[in-house]
């Protein structure tokens, strides 16, 4: 567990210029004493009006960083808003998941403030129930973009020209979600763009008579915020960023910015926002946070991850853990392999009598399922005290389900912040967490990748845990296994799991789909990282084992090979015409595959 001071503050919501009613909300309904760290630093610039920027380590608060003076200004109206006034603020959130977390928390915010109505419209959702919701009036609005450009063209009776607050609440991943046009069109139509601030009319809108305010918040920032930051944010203040993250460029101290603890320059500038590169700023990572790595050859993949988590729930049954997959097909898989496999426990204890290899409750949580499905997951891993979370990418991004003890990272994240975000669903909030990254041998220079931005991981010991588990026919406790391949209690599961798919017809389709879309993401992977994780060095033999696959279908080799050789094409620059159009493909394609 961290110290208490390196979470929190030490003074009081009322002390930060907060009406006193929010204070009793925040303490009678949220059970919140004190303010966390970047809450005491941003939420009096954020009520005195500025533009800001905030970057802080994940499961800090950073959603009670901007809801809160919202509110605080909202419940002060005279006369009270009401629903006819439409929509004062809008939170812009890259996933439905959030998109409700959010809601969910204004809801209890505003208990007492009944004449304050929160309300989301997202990707998914009925529009004509949303339409009439918007007719009505929400006062503040929580959306997935698509969603949101969709109501602001067709739902005429969506009343927006109170909008005083603009917040992106997660903006990188807003942005690497390919989302990039829908925002710049949605600043437009809201004339909400820089320059259009101060002027009572835009484009044919009436603004409020109070100054527009936008606020960024990410634990982790890159480029294209930059950009975000230079069309939407006026002056902006920093709050979490230090001079190391922003450009060397710029004169110093060129913005007002608070520092990690709150000293802050009072010259102020022209100058536009120049955040540092990801790639060579530090991320900041809850300290208390302990993160390993587990080398495996890649036929022993499957094998080496049931066995850990074999372990993990034997060791403490109570608990929640995450399981970071590529592809939704691969979610699946695992899903139903956890959920169907039996062993017979005639190795383990002598008995024959078959029994699930992992006991736990196992949950699924991913972009091609029903929403339906996604909302009974997403609030049922928040409610229980012991699961496991089978998930994509689409988890990885400012969901807190409460109590995670374990993140394990099967398939590689994309980029180092994507690292970031998917570790930071543990260790919220300075409670203890274990994180651990799975690497081939030969992706094991992903872990420089990491280093370069101050991440450095220790080696889990694997062959401890597999010695762990007892095989009675075979003494290998007298001998010692070097590599997990040859340990007898990997080959022999990876033999019953092998038997188990071979037998289940509907479990050898989902072990080829996911397969198959294995490959697609390994290759898919951009700029740097192609270096590393490299489709030419893959022994799909070995990537069919790790399916629990006895052989690499033919079907399958086709699809890869012309897979691969489109790849090799681009590599070479022959499709070079295509460039622009297929980054847009990839983009709309992530968006569907997470
Ligand atoms: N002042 C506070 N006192 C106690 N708990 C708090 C306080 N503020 C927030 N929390 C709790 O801390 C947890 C993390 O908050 P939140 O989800 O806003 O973090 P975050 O910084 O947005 O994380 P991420 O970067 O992952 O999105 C939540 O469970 C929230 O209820």
């Amino acid at each position: 567990m961290a110290k208490k001071g390196d979470i929190f503050a030490s003074c009081s919501f009322a002390s930060l210029g907060l009406q006193s009613t929010l204070c009793d909300e925040l303490r009678d309904k949220m059970g919140y004493e004190v303010p966390t760290l970047v809450q005491a630093q941003a939420i009096p610039v954020i009520l005195s009006g500025r533009h800001v920027l905030v970057n802080a380590a994940t499961g800090t608060g950073k959603t009670i960083v901007y809801l809160v003076p919202i509110i605080h200004h909202l419940q002060l109206y005279n006369p009270r808003i009401g629903r006819s006034d439409g929509t004062f603020a809008l939170v812009l959130v890259p996933t439905r998941e959030l998109c409700i977390q959010v809601y969910e928390i204004l809801q209890k915010l505003l208990h007492r403030f009944h004449w304050i109505v929160p309300g989301y419209v997202m990707g998914g959702e009925n529009r004509s129930k949303e339409k009439a919701r918007l007719r009505k009036g929400i006062s503040i609005l929580v959306a997935t973009p698509g969603r949101l450009l969709d109501h602001l063209k067709n739902t005429t009776s969506f009343v927006h020209t109170n909008l005083r607050w603009i917040i992106f609440d997660e903006a990188d991943r807003i942005l690497e979600l390919g989302f990039g046009k829908e925002i710049e069109e949605i600043l437009d139509l809201l004339g909400s763009r820089k320059n259009g601030f101060d002027s009572k009319e835009n484009g044919g809108l009436k603004h409020s008579e109070y100054p527009r305010q936008n606020l960024l918040l990410s634990a982790t920032l890159n480029e294209k915020v930059n950009h975000l930051a230079n069309i939407s944010l006026e002056d902006p203040v920093m709050v979490g960023l230090d001079d190391k993250k922003i450009s060397a460029e710029l004169p110093k101290p060129s913005h007002k910015h608070f520092g990690s603890l709150g000293s802050h320059s009072d010259e102020e500038s022209e100058h536009p926002v120049t955040l540092r590169s990801c790639s060579d700023a530090d991320y900041n990572l809850p300290s208390q946070l302990v993160q390993t790595y587990v080398k495996v050859p890649c036929g022993s993949r499957l094998v080496v991850l049931l066995s850990i988590l074999k372990n993990l729930f034997e060791r403490e049954a109570s608990q929640k853990v995450v399981v970071f997959f590529s592809t939704c097909d691969a979610v699946d898989f695992h899903y139903s392999l956890l959920s169907e496999f039996q062993w017979s426990s005639d190795l383990q204890s002598g008995a024959n009598q078959k029994q699930k290899l992992v006991s736990c409750k196992t949950l699924r949580l991913h972009g091609n399922m029903e929403q339906e499905g996604r909302r009974t997951t997403f609030q049922g891993f928040k409610t229980e005290k012991s699961a496991l979370l089978l998930c994509t990418d689409v988890a990885a991004r400012g969901l807190d389900f409460p109590k995670v003890r374990c993140i394990i990272q099967y398939d590689s994240p994309g980029d180092a912040s994507e690292y970031v975000h998917r570790v930071g669903r543990t260790a919220r909030l300075g409670e203890r967490g274990d994180a651990l990254l799975f690497l081939q041998p030969i992706e094991i220079d992903y872990l420089q990748d990491l280093q370069k931005h101050g991440v450095s991981l220790k080696e889990y010991h694997l062959l401890k845990v597999l010695d762990s588990f007892p095989l009675s026919c075979q003494k290998h406790h007298a001998k010692k296994f070097v590599s997990p391949e040859v340990h007898p209690w990997v080959l022999s599961l990876q033999k019953a799991l092998e038997s188990f798919i071979s037998a289940e017809p509907k479990m050898k389709q989902l072990a080829k789909d996911a397969f198959c879309s294995w490959i697609r993401a390994y290759t898919a992977h951009r700029g740097d990282l192609k270096r590393i994780f490299m489709v030419k060095k893959l022994h799909l033999g070995h990537v069919a084992r790790s399916f629990g696959l006895k052989e690499q279908p033919s079907l399958v080799g086709r699809s890869f090979q012309m897979q691969k050789k489109k790849t090799e094409q681009r590599q070479k620059g022959l499709s070079k015409k295509r460039k622009g159009p297929a980054k847009h493909e990839y983009a709309q394609s992530k968006r569907r595959k997470q």
